[in-house]
């Protein structure tokens, strides 16, 4: 079966700053892959690549087997929590759900219902967003992710902000969600949390994939252990190169 995503050779540039530099990495159907790598290694912009808000300046990406552009029939089978959800905080949470099935063309037919008791908020269904809290705007991302049912699941530090109720409801999920069918692709700065939940793992480093495979071929298993998963991430970092700042820019 063919990848539920496929980048290979992916490059972004930013002005004269190159934040992607090649980078190649599959997520199978009903797996879980791993994005590691430092504060602005290029996690997101790679994420952003795979759900069509970003314009790859190089590469082949490949999402549901489509190429890119991505058309709204694919996007239908995507579903992604990325950085900094931009929700409309004066609507309820359960109607800006409906908002955005809407948007993909999508009947809710207790879809939203459903998805909010999955995280955990529906007893803040009807509550505006500006009234939740840091965590329950989180959670709100994911049930956001998840009503689509899709094939794809990108999930950026999906875990940030949320309780240990919460960080253990994600790992439900997502067992739940590749028992389903779906692939994910997550990203995490929590190294046991990781190691724990993914088939494999790829690594950033400034831009470059720095290393990449199984958990067990990584030798990051059961007996990883804390400080070995970090003496292991610190190992496959590259030595910094001179960095000049550019104007930001949305594509
Ligand atoms: N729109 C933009 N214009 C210019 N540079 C950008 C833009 N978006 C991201 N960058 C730069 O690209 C690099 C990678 O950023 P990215 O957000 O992908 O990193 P990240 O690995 O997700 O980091 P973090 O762990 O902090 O979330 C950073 O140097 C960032 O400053």
């Amino acid at each position: 079966m063919a990848p539920v995503l496929s980048c290979r050779g992916v490059v972004k540039t930013y002005g004269k700053r190159t934040v992607l530099d090649g980078v190649s990495l599959s997520v199978e159907a009903g797996q879980v892959t791993g994005l590691l790598g430092l504060n602005g290694a290029g996690k997101t912009t790679l994420m952003r690549i795979a759900t069509g808000l970003v314009a790859p300046t190089a590469g082949n990406v490949r999402v549901l087997g489509q190429a890119l552009p991505i058309r709204p029939a694919v996007l239908a089978r995507v579903g992604a929590a990325l950085d900094a959800p931009a929700f409309y905080r004066w609507m309820t949470g359960q109607g800006m759900l409906r908002v955005l099935l809407d948007t993909a063309g999508l009947p809710d037919e207790g879809r939203t219902t459903r998805v909010l008791e999955r995280v955990g908020l529906a007893d803040a269904a009807d509550r505006r967003i500006r009234t939740y809290s840091q965590g329950m705007r989180q959670r709100l991302a994911i049930a956001a992710a998840l009503m689509k049912e899709p094939d794809l699941l990108i999930l950026d530090e999906p875990t940030n902000g949320l309780d240990p109720a919460g960080v253990r409801l994600v790992r439900g999920i997502i067992a739940e969600e590749t028992a389903r069918g779906a692939g994910i692709l997550i990203s995490s700065h929590q190294l046991d949390e990781i190691a724990r939940l993914c088939d494999s793992i790829v690594m950033i480093s400034q831009g470059v994939v720095s290393a990449s495979g199984t958990v067990d071929q990584l030798g990051l298993g059961a007996a990883g252990g804390q400080q070995n998963l970090e003496d292991w991430f610190f190992a496959q970092q590259r030595p910094m190169a001179g960095t000049s700042a550019v104007e930001g820019t949305d594509r």
